[in-house]
């Protein structure tokens, strides 16, 4: 390694911090050549006085082990705890049995009930422009909470107006943002202070508590009339918040319904990783398509061949249908290869460790993830890893490619993998056939995409399209 070479040199006292600083201007870029050079495993030292140290790999051997076969020796870790702040106790941010008690009453929750299919209504308007990503993240926001509530907050409705638990939400993802790449000390002491992204932090958490605080005595106050607490679209499934209400607390003595702080960790937690997720997938996949017309042209042939379910017909009958769109699925997985929505996963060791590419690991350490480098890593992909290639996710029967998960990372591996994977899929497989049938989307010539950086993938300056109703859905 040279100091101006492919990856940033550790100079006395600045660490790597001079290599970062002037490769911040094309961040994920240089990730991935950084993870290229290195054999997939890269040590970052950061300044000596800001103790930040970090192990960087993108290795699926070290993947595989740290979130499956060696899986209680790595966790979240206190350090995360305290940096996801905002999270609370709830199962995003904790660790050991309160974290399996979450995963099992959610995992039950989630299957016995019918969540798996949604339907859509989308705007009816005849032409506009819109910011498509942000047409998503609000339809998102309000359909999350819908599943979670059943109330509607009404914030993707046409004139687009600003909702604070939304606001309160990306405030709260800035200021998490920050913390991870801000020495302790200063983040500690502007909050303290209570200045800059901590103050917003320290609003947005308040904004939290009272929006979660006014619907939980709501739904409690149903629950205990016995009145229906099932969603407005008027099917027939309880809304997440009930469920978690009525838990049998006999089966997980360590998650207490009765408590409104419990139920507004749940309900955090759930909007976190259901919204902005899902919502940013749907903005780059549609990016994709206006970028390769050929692919379009096959998902639109695919939506014409399958039959349609009925309309009314049952949840059977629309995941049968679902299940059926085989190429769009491999759209969205390769969309999602390239530009995953939750671009980076830390982990950390409780005992000291040797990962299988032999980086020894001492215990509590940083272990960073990169999602957005795995996809694009030539040795895990393949020589063509950077081309947008639906076609590798379909096998040679026609069938839709299993890819392992250690690979694919987009929705995590092993036990903490994504609880609502086959939900998202559905939900996105939704909105794209609705929008492809009555809508024609052009993306705006002469727009400057990139990722911007933090938690989660969004496009940094939005998409701007212009939707025009196709005629012959015209009413
Ligand atoms: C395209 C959409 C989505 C993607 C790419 C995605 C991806 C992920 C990833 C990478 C994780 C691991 C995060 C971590 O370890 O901190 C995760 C966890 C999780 N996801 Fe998703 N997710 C999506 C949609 C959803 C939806 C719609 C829901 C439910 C409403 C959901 C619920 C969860 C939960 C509860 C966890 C925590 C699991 C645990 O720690 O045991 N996700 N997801």
């Amino acid at each position: 390694n040279k100091p101006f070479g492919r990856c940033p040199w550790n100079w006395p006292v600045l660490g790597m911090l001079p290599g970062v600083v002037m490769r911040l201007h094309r961040a994920y870029d240089s990730i991935v050549e950084v993870f290229e050079n290195s054999n997939l495993t890269f040590q970052f030292k950061g300044p000596w006085f800001t103790g930040i140290d970090i192990l960087g790999t993108v290795d699926p051997a070290n993947i595989n082990y740290m979130m499956s076969s060696n899986f209680s020796n790595y966790y979240k870790g206190p350090e995360f705890h305290e940096i996801f702040e905002s999270f609370g106790d709830g199962i995003i941010n904790t660790d050991y049995e309160l974290w399996r008690q979450w995963r099992k009453a959610s995992q039950s929750i989630f299957h016995q009930q019918s969540y798996q299919t949604f339907s859509t209504t989308i705007t009816k308007k005849e032409k506009m422009v819109v910011e498509l990503q942000d047409v998503f993240l609000r339809f998102m926001f309000d359909t999350t909470f819908m599943l979670i509530t059943g109330s509607d907050l009404g914030s993707v409705s046409i004139e687009l107006p600003e909702v604070e638990f939304a606001t309160a939400f990306d405030d709260v993802g800035e200021a998490i943002f920050y913390r991870h790449i801000t020495p302790r000390f200063l983040w500690k002491l502007q909050k303290w202070i209570g200045i800059g992204a901590e103050k917003k932090m320290m609003k947005a958490d308040a904004t939290l508590t009272r929006v979660c605080n006014k619907h939980i005595s709501a739904t409690r106050e149903e629950v205990r009339s016995q009145r229906n607490t099932h969603n407005s679209n008027g099917e027939d499934h309880e809304v997440l918040l009930t469920s978690f209400i009525k838990l049998d607390t006999t089966k997980y003595d360590l998650l207490n319904p009765g408590d409104n702080k419990f139920l507004q960790d749940f309900t955090v937690n759930f909007m976190a990783a259901g919204r902005d997720s899902t919502a940013v997938a749907l903005t780059w996949f549609f990016w994709n398509l206006s970028e390769n017309p050929n692919v379009l042209t096959k998902i639109h042939q695919e939506i014409n061949s399958t039959n349609l379910p009925r309309t009314g017909s049952d949840h059977q009958d629309t995941l049968l249908y679902l299940n059926k769109l085989v190429y769009l699925h491999a759209v969205l997985s390769e969309s999602m290869r390239l530009y995953p929505p939750i671009p980076f996963e830390r982990k950390s060791p409780i005992k000291p460790d040797v990962l299988p590419s032999g980086h020894k690991v001492e215990s509590n350490i940083n272990i960073m993830i990169s999602i957005y480098a795995m996809g694009r890593m030539k040795a895990v992909w393949g020589e063509d890893a950077r081309d947008f290639k639906p076609e590798r996710w379909i096998t040679e029967t026609g069938g839709l490619r299993h890819e392992p998960a250690y690979k694919f990372l987009s929705f995590n591996a092993g036990p903490r993998s994504c609880i609502g994977k086959n939900l998202a899929i559905n939900l996105m497989k939704t909105v794209i056939v609705e929008i492809l049938q009555n809508y024609e989307i052009k993306v705006v010539n002469g727009q400057k995409i990139e990722a911007e950086l933090g938690l989660i993938l969004r496009m940094k300056h939005g998409l701007q399209v212009t939707i025009n109703k196709k005629c012959s859905s015209l009413v």
